[in-house]
Order: C-alpha cells, then structure tokens, then sequence
C-alpha cells in the first residue's frame, strides 16, 4: 500500500523516524527534508507515515489543485479530544463541508444584520485600552487581558455575551484554551498524539486538560441546551442560536448534520481556534514592537496623521495606513505561528509527480517553507516591513503570504482576524509606547514550542501613555 510513496529517509522499525529529529522543533527538520528529498517528502512517525508538501508550487498543486483529494482532516488523538471528531475540524467529507458553509455564512451574517463585528472589536479594543491604562507606572504581562478582549469577540459572537475579566467561568474556559494549545505545541503534545495510550498511562498535565475539556464541553452543552429551550425563531442573536433554528428546521432529515453533537463541537472549533491565535499574534506584535523601537515609531507617526488622537481607529483606515498594514502583515509572517498548518489527510488515493498517496495518509502543508522562502520575500529571515512594501511605501500584497493556509481548509476566520488585528494593534499603539523591561537588543523575540504551533515568548512590559 506505502509502495509509491515519496521518497524520505530510512525509518526505524518500531520507531520510525522519530530518533531522527529534535521533536521540539520538528519543524525544522521538516524544513531540511524538503531541501533534501524535494517538495514531497515522507517521515514516519512510529509506525504511521506524514507526507510533507513544501514550496508554494507544490502547495498550490496539492491543496488547490488537488483540493478535493488532500481535503481530509488528521484527527490525530490531542484534536480528536477537543472535537469530539465533529464539527468543522469533523474529518468525513460532507460532514465538514456543511458544518463550515454554515459558519461561514452565520459568521458574517453576524456581521450585516446585527451589531456589527467591527463594532464588538472596537468595544473590546476600548476596554482594552482602559486595563492597560491601569496598569501604567509598573510592568506588566499583557497575555491574560488580550487573550480576554480577543476572547470576548468570539464569545460575543457565539454565546451572544461578553465576559467580565474576573468571570470565574470565563477563567476556566480561557485557562481550557491557554493550556490546551501550550500542550499541543509542546513535545507532551507531539508524544501523546504518537503514543496516546502509552501517554495516558503516565500522570502529567494532559490528565488536567482532559479534565478541564470535560468541564469546557458541558459548559457549552448547557448554553445549547437552553436555546434549544427558549429559542425565538424569528430572530437568533447569536451563532448558538442560528445553528438551534437549523435543527429544529431540520429535525425530520435523517441526514442531517445540524444536530446537538455538532453543534458543541462547532462552538468549541471556533471558540478555542478564535481566541489563541489571534491573541498570541498580538502579544508577538507587541513584543516586536519593543525591539523594533523605530518601526514602533514610525507606525505611531501614521496614526497621527491618519487617525490623530480624538477618535478610535476603524477598518476604513486601513487603506491610508499602508506602513500599519505592512507591520501587522510583517508580525504574522515572522511568527509563522502554524508552520504545518493543521494536519490534513488523504480522502483517496491520489497520484502526485509521480508517487501515489494512499487514502488516509497524514499530510502536512509545510507553511513555514513558503513564509520563508528567499525567493519569494525581500528579506525573509528578519522582521521587516519592507516585505509588504513597494518603492513608493505602498502596502503590497504577497501571494507567498500563506499564514492562514491554501484551499478548501484553509483558515475561516481569516475575515475576523483582519479585522480585530488592525483595531487591536493600531488602537493600542494609538495610546501607549510599549518598552521592554530590558535593552531592546537583549530582547528574544524568537516564538517557543515548535512542534505543531509556535507560542510568543511571555514577557513583561511597560506601557506609556502617549497622551
Ligand atoms: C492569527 C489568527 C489565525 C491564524 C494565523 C489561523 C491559521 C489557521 C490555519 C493555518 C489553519 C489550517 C489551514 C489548513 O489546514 O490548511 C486554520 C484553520 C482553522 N481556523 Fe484559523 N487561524 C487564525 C484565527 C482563527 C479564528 C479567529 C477562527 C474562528 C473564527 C479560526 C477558525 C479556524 C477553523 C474553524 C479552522 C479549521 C478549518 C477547517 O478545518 O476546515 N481561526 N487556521
């Protein structure tokens, strides 16, 4: 069956490659591969093998042009225990295609009728603002209160309310999600999704986080259910409340996908995919910002002119602040915060430059090879803005900026992110300077954890009130 498949090095037989390569920064050695074996490439992990794409050719090949065929999803054990195997990251093909059509669609819906998405961003953003002023004069960490307002517009979003900071269920829901992703990008995280049984068996903080999954999930169980109970009809105000009326719409198909279970998982695929990433990505940028003091500078200068200081930013600056723009992109291609994407796998046997990939193999789209790629970027190794501008300071788009990833599973919140990256970053940089406790060339801006996804440094900082 594994006859045709791409070319890699010699694995073990009980171990496959995995003596081969620090786990911790698997990535790299994926990088490597590549560089030896070419755009397709195949590791064994234990005794299951990963096809590795890189390249944006190969890429673009594979999970457009085989978008169908390398379409799957890789519930490999540590996903499969936040997902339950259902909802958007559900791995059989109708299944997820219905589950992300409908949260697409409610996502923006949520963004037309009602108050609009921008508006929940910028109510955040505010209270943002106002906890930091707070803590002006000493340092401080920022992760837990952008890690609460990025949580807030997808909880607003989804359970159709906000969460005060101190909320104690807030506070586990946020702690479910933190912990979650430092074990999934951790070598823990690596080593039980190979070996879960024998993982288990072991005490350590996995046991915790399934635990705290648990408690997560029948939170979400309870806010469903009682809108299963009081939903009006004629008008959902939230994501729960869209997904109750489809349903009760749909209660007498017997094929239907819009049933309780999916509806947990769709809620926990958008909760916890929403409020890590988007927060870690800020705090990088926040980070960046401190060592980069001149490009702190002059991004502030921009919002002088463009914005000043009598009114909140809004997504229709963006065009005239073409730098901001620059720098924001610049943040998410120097984290490279999900170098193998999410794991896809093969819906069928596929033939690709010449190897077959057999139905079911693990795929991993190498993103960090394309965010990386010299040939492709002006200066791909540094922080530097001046991969999103042209000679005149325009903000230029590249389409080697693959951070969301390619194709059918690519990322669906991407719309969301632009927006609540710009307002939180511009809005923050509007009122505060952020210096570093430290010299900024002492500052390591390196992210940690490279298995799966990458975590920015956590650190402490000042912020100084630029009014
Ligand atoms: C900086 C922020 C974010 C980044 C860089 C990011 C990146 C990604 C990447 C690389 C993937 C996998 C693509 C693939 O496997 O081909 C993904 C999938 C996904 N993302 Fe995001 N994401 C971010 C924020 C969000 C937000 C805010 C939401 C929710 C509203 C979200 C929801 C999802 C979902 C549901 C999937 C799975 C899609 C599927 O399996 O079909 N993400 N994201």
């Amino acid at each position: 069956r594994f006859d045709r498949l791409p070319p890699g090095p010699a694995p073990n037989l009980l171990l496959g490659n995995l003596l081969q390569f620090n786990i911790k920064e698997a990535y790299k050695y994926y990088l490597e591969l590549s560089e030896k074996y070419g755009s397709v490439a195949t590791i064994w992990l234990a005794n299951t093998p990963v096809v590795i794409i890189s390249g944006y050719q190969a890429l673009k090949e594979t999970m457009i042009g085989l978008g169908e065929e390398f379409s799957g999803r890789a519930i490999y054990p540590l996903l499969m225990k936040s997902t339950y195997g259902y909802g958007v990251l559900s791995t059989s093909g109708h299944r997820w295609k219905e589950m992300r059509k409908f949260s697409l669609a409610t996502l923006k819906n949520f963004g037309m009728g009602r108050r609009s998405i921008e508006e929940r961003v910028k109510e955040e953003a505010e209270n943002l603002v106002e906890m930091f002023k707070k803590c002006e004069g000493s340092a401080f960490s920022p992760a837990d209160m952008l890690l609460n307002a990025v949580s807030n517009v997808i909880c607003s979003i989804v359970f159709g309310q906000r969460f005060e900071f101190e909320d104690p269920q807030f506070k586990s829901l946020l702690r479910t999600v933190n912990t979650y992703f430092a074990i999934l990008s951790s070598p823990l995280g690596q080593i039980y999704n190979i070996f879960p049984r024998l993982v288990s068996l072991f005490p350590g903080k996995h046991h915790e986080l399934f635990k705290d999954l648990e408690e997560a999930r029948e939170y979400c169980k309870c806010e469903a259910q009682a809108r299963m109970n009081s939903l009006d009809p004629s008008s959902p105000q939230d994501f729960i409340e869209a997904f109750v009326l489809k349903i009760k719409e749909e209660k007498d198909n017997p094929k239907t996908e819009y049933n309780f279970d999916n509806l947990i998982s769709v809620i926990w695929n958008l909760f916890s995919a929403g409020t890590e990433t988007t927060s870690s990505t800020v705090r990088h940028a926040l980070l960046l910002m401190m060592k980069h003091p001149d490009v702190q500078e002059r991004v502030q200068r921009e919002i002088d002119e463009v914005v000043g200081q009598d009114r909140w930013p809004s997504t229709e600056d963006r065009q005239n602040l073409p730098y901001t723009e620059a720098v924001i992109h610049e943040v998410q291609r120097h984290m490279d915060i999900a170098p193998i994407a999410v794991p896809h796998k093969m819906m069928c046997d596929t033939e690709y430059n010449g190897y077959v990939i057999p139905k079911d193999v693990m795929v991993f789209p190498l993103l960090s090879s394309v965010l990386k790629d010299p040939k492709l970027w002006k200066n791909p190794n540094c922080f530097d803005p001046e991969n999103f501008l042209d000679a005149d300071g325009r903000f230029q788009k590249n389409y080697a900026f693959v951070v969301f990833g390619m194709g059918k599973r690519a990322c669906l919140g991407e719309a969301l992110v632009r927006i609540e990256l710009f307002i939180f970053f511009t809005s923050l940089l509007q009122h505060f300077t952020f210096k570093a406790m430290v010299p900024p060339v002492e500052l390591d801006t390196t992210p940690t954890n490279c298995s799966f996804g990458r975590m920015p440094r956590t650190y402490e900082c000042y912020a100084i009130s630029r009014k």
